[in-house]
């Protein structure tokens, strides 16, 4: 498909978007996946791009889904922008926009729902401070993996664990899907871009990069060989002082495995409520070697 003749397809319906890609497949085209929940931002469309350079059909899925949020998260308030997505998408050069109804993917409830579960790489860290969270992600990536049967999917590294999550979950339930892991996209002051970016008041937002920002102190330390034990108790002090309300602050291996003597490369999440918004954030980090007599 040439760029001239382009147009994006919206499609609500499971089975008009099952009839179109088998005729792409059958065409022989590569087709790639990038799921989000709209309220789109230059993250989300350095997605769409890469996928663009993986295959020949881009399906965008925009789905908020009610799964995986916990009670008394922020599903009502989640920003739902989809006419502004949808013109994004199409100046992206997506070819499909899936945009299901909650009851079009979730016919009998979610309480009816079988779920999908991945263990230990979902538990702590985010996992640990939204129970149920990852089940609710597994479950609805699964249902978009069945409908899409995409080549390749991508996802944000801004959401680490749930990169390692979707990994797991491919290669445990042999999903013939490569997971591409697309670097973080920044706001020019080092923030994280995220749709939660915009509950936060002028103040706030003046306030966020600190995360970011100690995070590259706590990894430059780390780096110079100072005990992780001391600098991630620093650096929750620092969260504290800035106006953060930490959720978490680790350092771990880059599969989220603990730190070993023996580790070289690692990586630090943190996740931490500033106002209204929880903000997640991670940046890799690289261990010296451990002084030898
Ligand atoms: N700043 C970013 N850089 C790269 N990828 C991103 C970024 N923000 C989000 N993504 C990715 O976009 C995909 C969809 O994420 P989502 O729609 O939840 O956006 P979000 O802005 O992260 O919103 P939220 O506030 O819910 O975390 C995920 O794979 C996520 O990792
Ligand atoms: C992968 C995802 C679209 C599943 O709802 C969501 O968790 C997100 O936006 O990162
Ligand atoms: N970006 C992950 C979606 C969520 O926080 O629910």
């Amino acid at each position: 498909m040439s760029d001239s003749d382009f147009s994006m397809r919206t499609l609500r319906d499971i089975n008009e978007l099952r009839a179109t890609l088998r005729e792409h497949r059958l065409n022989g085209q590569r087709i790639a996946l990038v799921p989000t929940m709209g309220n789109l931002h230059a993250g989300h469309l350095a997605l769409v791009a890469e996928a663009r350079q993986q295959a020949d059909i881009v399906v965008s899925s925009l789905f908020v889904n009610p799964m995986q949020f916990g009670p008394g998260e922020d599903l009502d308030a989640y920003p739902r922008t989809f006419e502004a997505d949808q013109t994004k998408l199409t100046e992206a050069g997506c070819h499909i926009l899936f945009a299901p109804t909650v009851s079009a993917l979730y016919p009998n409830g979610l309480t009816a729902q079988t779920r999908v579960h991945v263990p230990e790489v979902g538990e702590g860290l985010c996992g640990g401070s939204r129970p149920g969270h990852f089940d609710g992600v597994s479950t609805v990536v699964s249902m978009l993996f069945n409908l899409v049967q995409p080549d390749v999917a991508c996802f944000g590294e801004k959401d680490y664990q749930q990169l390692a999550v979707i990994r797991k979950l491919v290669a445990d339930l042999h999903m013939p899907i490569e997971i591409i892991g697309v670097p973080i996209v920044r706001a020019d002051d080092g923030l994280a871009l995220s749709s939660r970016n915009g509950y936060l008041s002028e103040q706030e937002r003046a306030t966020a990069p600190s995360l970011y920002t100690t995070l590259c102190t706590l990894r430059d330390a780390l780096a110079q060989g100072e005990s992780a034990e001391q600098v991630l108790q620093r650096g929750k002090i620092a969260l504290y002082d800035a106006g953060f309300t930490p959720d978490y602050l680790e350092l771990r291996d880059t599969h989220l495995g603990p730190v070993t003597d023996a580790t070289r490369h690692a990586v630090l999440l943190a996740a931490a409520k500033l106002g209204p918004a929880r903000l997640i954030d991670n940046l890799s980090v690289q261990l010296p070697c451990a002084a030898t007599d």
